[in-house]
């Protein structure tokens, strides 16, 4: 496949490298650090998928100018959801796909689906508080994770004692509190925890490296030219 990148930081550079073991051609990098290349200067007959994987600031903009191109985007980027409506919207009008997952690996949609049944039972039974923790590394700029974030919604889908979260410890038995710590060179811990007088259950998911983003990422561009919509891990691992 032709593969354009956009990003070249930690994420875009372990993609270049699986992608070219797997066979994929890289046909342009788009980074500050060459400051000549433009997503717009790309067609779609020369790129299969853009993958994305920059900062919270630049994700939206960097889609819609994929969208805008008719390049199938793979964006990787946390921390912009909230334009994500207006993504969407793009992706309709364009005809063209776009992918988004805050996190590719499969193990962490594992866990995502795990929670998910988790809250529902723990609902069921009753008797138990619950909150989530993140750690990453220092140099991640936005808290709390895209990956508590969507652990968080899937908990305030199952278990109606929580109706909102709040990214702190609190007192206030409504709100799901996400605890986000920064610490070294941490790739990524997320930990569910529900807690009772008696006992506490935990769900840890916890990235050694940052293989399983690559690998995730990259099924998503094999997986996404030729379709029409707005995807994510879900529709690609059928869960
Ligand atoms: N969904 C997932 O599975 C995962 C998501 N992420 C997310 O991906 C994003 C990137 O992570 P990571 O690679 O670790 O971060 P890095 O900071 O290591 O790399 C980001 C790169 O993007 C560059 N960049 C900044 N602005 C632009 C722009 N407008 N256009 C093109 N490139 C730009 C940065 O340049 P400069 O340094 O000069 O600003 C840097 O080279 C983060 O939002 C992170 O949360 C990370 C891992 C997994
Ligand atoms: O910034 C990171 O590094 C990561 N970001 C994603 C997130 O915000 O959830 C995914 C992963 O945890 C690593």
């Amino acid at each position: 496949m032709k593969l354009l990148l956009i990003g070249y930081g930690k994420m875009g550079r372990a993609i270049e490298a699986q992608a070219i073991a797997r066979g994929h051609q890289i046909v342009g990098i788009v980074d500050p650090t060459r400051p000549d290349v433009h997503i717009s200067d790309f067609v779609p007959a020369q790129v299969d998928a853009a993958i994305e994987f920059t900062h919270p600031d630049a994700a939206f903009q960097n889609v819609a100018a994929c969208l805008k191109q008719g390049i199938p985007v793979v964006c990787g980027s946390t921390g912009w959801l909230h334009h994500f409506p207006e993504a969407q919207a793009l992706s309709q009008q364009t005809g063209t796909p776009l992918f988004y997952a805050s996190n590719y690996s499969v193990g962490v949609n594992l866990f995502f689906h795990f929670n998910e049944y988790v809250a529902a039972k723990m609902h069921q039974f009753g008797g138990y508080n619950v909150q989530v923790r993140e750690i990453h590394h220092t140099q991640k700029v936005d808290q709390p994770s895209g990956t508590a974030l969507t652990t968080a919604e899937g908990i305030l889908r199952h278990f109606p004692a929580k109706t909102t979260w709040r990214n702190e410890a609190t007192e206030a038995a409504h709100e799901l509190a996400i605890l986000s710590e920064r610490e070294g060179t941490v790739v990524g811990t997320h930990i569910v925890t529900y807690s009772s007088p008696a006992d506490s259950i935990e769900l840890k998911h916890e990235a050694h490296t940052r293989e399983g983003f690559v690998q995730g990422a990259l099924l998503a561009a094999e997986w996404l030219p030729g379709r029409q919509g707005v995807f994510g891990m879900k529709d690609l691992l059928g869960l």
